[in-house]
């Protein structure tokens, strides 16, 4: 039996969604960077979900779908409310009150197709309004209803802070959430895959996927790469900091991917934006020092910054609180991950693996009291 570690290399399922061919990314077949330049993320939900860019039309109604299901049952927000605020990491409440929602749509278990594209507009729809208002309530603050005339990016950053975002920050929040939607068969998406097909529903789908999605080697990377900028401070300390993490053998993060050779191609999007924006904030060290540890990095081990490395510097320079980059993915990774359920319900077959096995056989039982 082959066992490449971490499945290396295997090609677990067919999809008609993301594709990373020779370092490109293509959703439904168009390319990243076209994309990146010209999309609303609300025209790549509806991309992901339905194989077509949207008309206009369509486009106006989806958004106004989106914007009319935005709001989350009183006892989410009472039971975000009830946490450790000092303690419980967002990840977890987002998680949990993904959960949760299931708990409170009368369809969680309708297993129609209508019914789960239903379930995927309300889970996409709901998302920013979980994550904004857990972000709020730890604070002490009260959570902000969404505005029903803002676009999706926009809603996300006016429920955060309370006030109107500027055109800036829209645009760039928006971007990134257009480069983080989807992206073939990573660990979350794979784990929304296991999960649905053994005929289990939308929301354990979608909570099973955020559990993945927080770890450190995946969505969790962006957290701590903002983490170890600013453990290291000060830009002429970056490679000095480096070089000790190396010589510990531990990983850094943002660094990396299974997948890319030459890079990652969302990483030079989101590059530029930390570019701009900690121009715009006056505090260009956290690009710079980026910038030394990928050159380093890049020269040092050959691997290429990935889609964490430089989102980092451009959430921190939105002024979004650091525990909120990874749940921020998953705002936007949600739309891929309920794009890969539709896709699995509708050509499914259980995911079942082997295991090889490397324990110790033929042994002899020993009673209890004779061990
Ligand atoms: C959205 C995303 O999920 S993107 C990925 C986000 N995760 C991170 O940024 C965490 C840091 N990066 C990593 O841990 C890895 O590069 C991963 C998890 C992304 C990919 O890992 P894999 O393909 O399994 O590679 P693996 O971890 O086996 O590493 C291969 C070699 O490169 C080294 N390496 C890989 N990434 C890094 C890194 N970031 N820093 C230092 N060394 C690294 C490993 O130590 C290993 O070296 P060795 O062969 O001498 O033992
Ligand atoms: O594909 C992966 O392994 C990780 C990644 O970059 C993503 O999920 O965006």
């Amino acid at each position: 039996m082959s066992n490449p570690k971490g499945l290396e290399g295997i090609v677990a399922t067919e999809s008609s969604i993301s594709s990373i061919i020779d370092d490109k990314l293509t959703y439904v077949g168009y390319d990243i960077d076209d994309l990146a330049e010209n999309s609303s993320f609300e025209e790549i939900i509806y991309l992901l979900w339905n194989q077509k860019l949207p008309t206009k039309s369509e486009l106006d109604s989806f958004k106004q779908e989106l914007a009319d299901n935005m709001n989350v049952p009183q006892e989410i927000i009472d039971h975000l409310k009830s946490y450790d605020l000092k303690t419980v990491h967002p990840m977890a409440a987002v998680r949990t009150a993904v959960s949760m929602l299931g708990l409170y749509d009368e369809e969680a278990d309708v297993m129609e197709e209508d019914a789960n594209r239903r379930k995927a507009l309300r889970l996409q729809a709901k998302i920013p309004t979980i994550v904004t208002a857990f972000a709020r309530i730890r604070k002490g603050e009260e959570p902000v209803s969404p505005k029903n005339d803002l676009g999706f990016a926009a809603n996300f950053l006016y429920m955060l802070k309370g006030k109107d975002p500027v055109d800036i920050e829209v645009e760039a929040f928006n971007k990134a959430l257009v480069l983080h939607a989807d992206h073939e068969l990573n660990a979350s998406t794979f784990t929304a895959r296991v999960c649905v097909a053994t005929l289990s529903d939308v929301y354990s789908g979608v909570t099973a996927a955020i559990g993945a999605l927080k770890g450190p080697l995946h969505g969790g990377a962006n957290e701590r790469v903002m983490k170890m900028l600013t453990e290291i401070g000060d830009e002429d300390q970056a490679i000095d900091y480096i070089k000790e993490k190396l010589a510990n053998k531990e990983k850094i993060m943002g660094m990396g991917h299974r997948v890319y050779q030459n890079g990652d191609p969302r990483a030079k999007h989101l590059r530029e934006m930390s570019k701009q924006l900690t121009e715009i904030t006056g505090e260009s060290k956290w690009y710079n020092m980026s910038v030394k540890i990928e050159d380093y990095i890049t020269s040092e081990k050959g691997l290429p910054a990935n889609v964490d490395f430089y989102s980092a510097s451009v959430y921190h320079s939105l002024g979004i609180d650091h525990d909120l980059f990874t749940p921020i993915f998953a705002v936007s990774r949600v739309s891929g991950w309920l794009a890969h359920i539709l896709e699995q319900f509708a050509n499914n077959r259980l995911i079942r693996p082997r295991a090889e096995y490397v324990g110790p056989s033929k042994q002899a039982y020993t009673p209890i009291n004779e061990r």
